[in-house]
């Protein structure tokens, strides 16, 4: 303090030169971040920083925001100094080429779930890495069983509580529950127990959207990640809340790992031999240069990506069925016509009926599971997007909730639920929206779980429509207006209830 004298550092330059230089850098900084992307248009401050991204993020309804900004500023948007969000399907070939060579963004570094002695963890859908892609068996129908085991629960599960007593149900719950049954069953021959017990007992599910909600601002600023959560620093004060998931993976798969090492079978599973940690397993070993902790990524994914979305899926389906009774009962009428067999459809008798498809196009449509932009990097040489340049390094990509809602590509009702836009007789059409829609992603990462998500979408919901009474007023909506959304890069939709009432053609209530 003695060589500080006011305005002068004692035999060094004033505040006030300090305070030019540091202006000066500011405004250079300022000028080089702006610089790359000037032409494209976007909000004020997305020219400079990513914080308002940031918050978006975090009020939960990103979706909207993002759709806002398209209507304002047009097809392609600058969203922050460096990254672009493109809401015109006809741009989806370029971003999301099927040949390698476009990666995908460090949006998905913030995804990983992190633990001191891993690290953060590479899973299938965050790598960024192009060749690390896992082979999902080719025929989804060996896992058909497994989804009517799980059907079984829920239809035991609904008729005792609800359908019997005459109970509220929370319908968006038990679907859920069934979803994540369906997936724990597929991957490691068990159920988690949702359906038994009614509830999510150890709040896995709970947890998985707290690991989305603390992860999904950071994927917006990906550098900040590893200061703010993914080191041995800040873990060792606050763990991530996707500790608790990759704890309990580790522990399924260290449970079969020994089952299989001293020739037992594995406890409580039911299809050991079937399911998709033995095949991920079977390739490991068949394939030494599958890194170590392919395994635990596979099962994780499962557990992250293949449970949540399905939910989504079949829960925007059926609220949607329910809001507009007209395309349930025309729904119902095709399940009749085709005298699909009850109490569960099979697969080969419910996977071409055209509105069925329609109905679950249209709400994949809707409400996309996963609902930020899929980020890309530019690659070498730049990339030109509906007719602007973006250079090397640029993130870019689609948010599948507002591309899915382009007004020119899916009408001017694409805001609303017509399963009827996906009907056409010569195909052509249907083919387009599909190419056009980005719910499964699009190219070379696009969802390799996608097939066996449709088994059990398109075995749930006529379930659902058969085995409980639709057609009249009796399963009822209790108030269209609790049903809720909240946007982590997953949706979380909450208040879907009903009451269930017994349809007839179900012996076992
Ligand atoms: C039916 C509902 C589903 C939807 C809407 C959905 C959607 C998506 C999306 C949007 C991506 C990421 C694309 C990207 O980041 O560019 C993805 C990736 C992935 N999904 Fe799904 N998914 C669903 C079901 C499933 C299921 C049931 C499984 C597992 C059995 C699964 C496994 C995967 C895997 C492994 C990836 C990573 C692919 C890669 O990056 O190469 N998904 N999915």
């Amino acid at each position: 303090m003695g060589k500080f004298i006011f305005g002068r550092l004692h035999g060094g330059m004033s505040v006030q030169t300090i305070g030019t230089i540091f202006l000066i850098l500011l405004l250079i900084h300022l000028f080089r971040t702006w610089w790359p992307l000037r032409r494209i248009p976007g909000p004020f401050w997305a020219k400079f920083t990513n914080l308002q991204r940031v918050a978006w993020v975090k009020s939960g309804h990103a979706h909207l925001i993002f759709q806002k900004m398209h209507n304002k500023y047009g097809a392609v948007v600058r969203m922050g100094p460096n990254m672009v969000s493109v809401s015109d399907p006809k741009a989806i070939p370029t971003i999301y080429p099927m040949r390698a060579g476009v990666p995908k963004g460090d949006f998905y570094t913030a995804l990983r779930a992190y633990s001191r002695k891993g690290g953060a963890l590479k899973l299938v859908f965050n790598t960024q890495d192009e060749e690390t892609t896992p082979i999902f068996a080719s025929s989804i129908t060996k896992y058909e069983p497994m989804v009517d085991d799980v059907l079984a629960q829920l239809q035991k599960q609904l008729n005792a509580r609800f359908v019997k007593t005459g109970a509220t149900c929370d319908l968006g719950d038990w679907i859920q529950y069934f979803a994540f049954d369906v997936m724990g069953t597929m991957t490691f021959s068990k159920r988690y127990g949702f359906l038994d017990d009614g509830k999510d007992e150890n709040g896995m599910i709970e947890k998985i959207f707290d690991h989305m909600k603390t992860a999904a601002p950071m994927t917006q600023v990906p550098w900040l990640d590893k200061y703010l959560y993914k080191n041995w620093i800040v873990d060792a004060f606050r763990r991530t809340p996707g500790l608790a998931i990759l704890k309990f993976v580790n522990q399924v798969i260290a449970e079969r790992q020994k089952s299989v090492s001293e020739g037992k079978p594995a406890k409580g599973a039911i299809y050991p031999e079937k399911d998709l940690l033995a095949r991920y397993l079977e390739i490991q070993t068949q394939s030494p240069e599958i890194p170590s902790w392919a395994a635990t990524a596979w099962v994780f994914t499962n557990v992250i990506a293949g449970s949540d979305s399905v939910g989504a899926i079949i829960r925007t389906t059926m609220f949607n069925l329910l809001m507009h009774r007209r395309t349930l009962e025309k729904l119902l009428k095709e399940l009749l016509e085709a005298q699909v067999s009850q109490p569960y459809p099979t697969w080969e008798e419910v996977r071409e009926l055209p509105y069925l498809d329609a109905c679950v196009q249209e709400g994949a449509r809707m409400h996309p599971p996963f609902a930020l932009p899929l980020e890309r990097r530019v690659p070498a040489g730049g990339m030109d997007i509906l007719g602007h340049y973006l250079p090397e390094g640029t993130a870019v990509g689609g948010n599948p909730y507002v591309m899915n809602r382009h007004e020119a590509t899916f009408g001017q009702d694409a805001e609303i639920w017509r399963p009827e836009r996906w009907l056409d007789h010569d195909g052509v059409r249907k083919k387009k929206l599909e190419q056009s829609t980005l719910t499964f992603g699009a190219g070379r990462r696009i969802c390799l779980g996608r097939h066996l998500g449709m088994l059990e979408i398109k075995k749930c919901i006529p379930f659902l429509v058969m085995n409980f009474d639709l057609t009249t007023q009796q399963l009822q909506i209790v108030d269209p207006h609790v049903f809720t959304v909240e946007n982590a890069w997953f949706f979380k939709q909450t208040g879907f209830y009903a009451r269930l009432h017994h349809r007839g053609t179900d012996s076992s209530v």
